[in-house]
């Protein structure tokens, strides 16, 4: 059985990738503020929009620091950056969900995410995936890769040049790997249900428009980034 060992350059790109991410944090945590108190509708609506909005900004920044990135073609970068958004949002909102959290706080913010406004059609899903990704229990290092790779996925809607992209991912898959086999080596499947998450994160795309426009609440004002991040108005 061959050892696996993380290179020397392999390090330096998790560690440029990991600190990236942990740099760009959202300011105020959303999970506080909903355990806090119960919302109206409108209430969160503007909450998810003001997150959202705040999320995209620093999806940009830690996209910035992804090494090579800024060398792709400019039109790839967006098309790269708008095909991932609402992906990241929801693997976002999967951590910030499966955070250890002292007892009952996980079932009481569960609530009030159930009676947000979000439509009921959409929370088996959304609450599926979130189980999925805390079932995983990921380092921050995987969190920060997987993010990282969701983001340079090739095949997005308006990538001219895929393979520049998938000369980005490789690496951050590489890295990924070994560091699966060498976290858990019990789970060798560990690597593999990393990767069918970001096939269930693509379902959730599909639903996000609609999640949005279904709000129970009337006349759904979006801020002009996120008309452009999240296909709506
Ligand atoms: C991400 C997302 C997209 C669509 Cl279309 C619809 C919904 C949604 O998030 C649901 C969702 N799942 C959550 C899990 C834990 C949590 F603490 C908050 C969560 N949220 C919403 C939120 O603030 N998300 C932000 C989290 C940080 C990153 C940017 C997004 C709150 C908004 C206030 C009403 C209760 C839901």
């Amino acid at each position: 059985k061959e050892k696996v060992k993380i290179t020397k350059e392999q390090q330096a790109l998790m560690k440029v990738v990991v600190e990236a991410y942990n740099r760009h944090q959202i300011p105020q945590d959303v999970a506080k503020k909903l355990l806090q108190e119960q919302y109206s509708e409108e209430e969160n609506f503007l909450l998810l929009t003001e997150m959202a909005t705040s999320q995209v900004q620093v999806l940009v920044e830690f996209t910035k620091n992804i090494p090579g990135f800024l060398s792709l073609n400019h039109e790839d970068q967006i098309a790269l950056l708008k095909g991932s958004a609402v992906e990241a949002m929801f693997l976002r909102s999967a951590q910030v969900f499966s955070r250890k959290m002292p007892n009952g706080h996980t079932e009481v913010l569960e609530e009030r995410i159930r009676k947000s406004g979000i439509s009921e059609e959409f929370m088996t899903p959304m609450f599926n995936f979130y189980k999925s990704i805390g079932e995983l229990h990921m380092m921050q290092e995987e969190q920060a890769l997987l993010t990282a790779i969701a983001i340079l996925t090739p095949d997005r809607p308006y990538v001219k040049d895929q393979q520049a992209v998938e000369r980005l991912q490789e690496p951050m898959l590489d890295v990924l790997r070994k560091l699966c086999v060498l976290q858990h080596p019990q789970e060798p499947q560990y690597f593999a249900r990393l990767l069918g998450r970001l096939t269930e994160l693509r379902t959730l795309n599909h639903y996000h428009a609609e999640m949005l426009t279904s709000w129970r609440m009337n006349d759904h004002k979006f801020t002009p980034l996120l008309c452009e991040i999240w296909d709506v108005e």
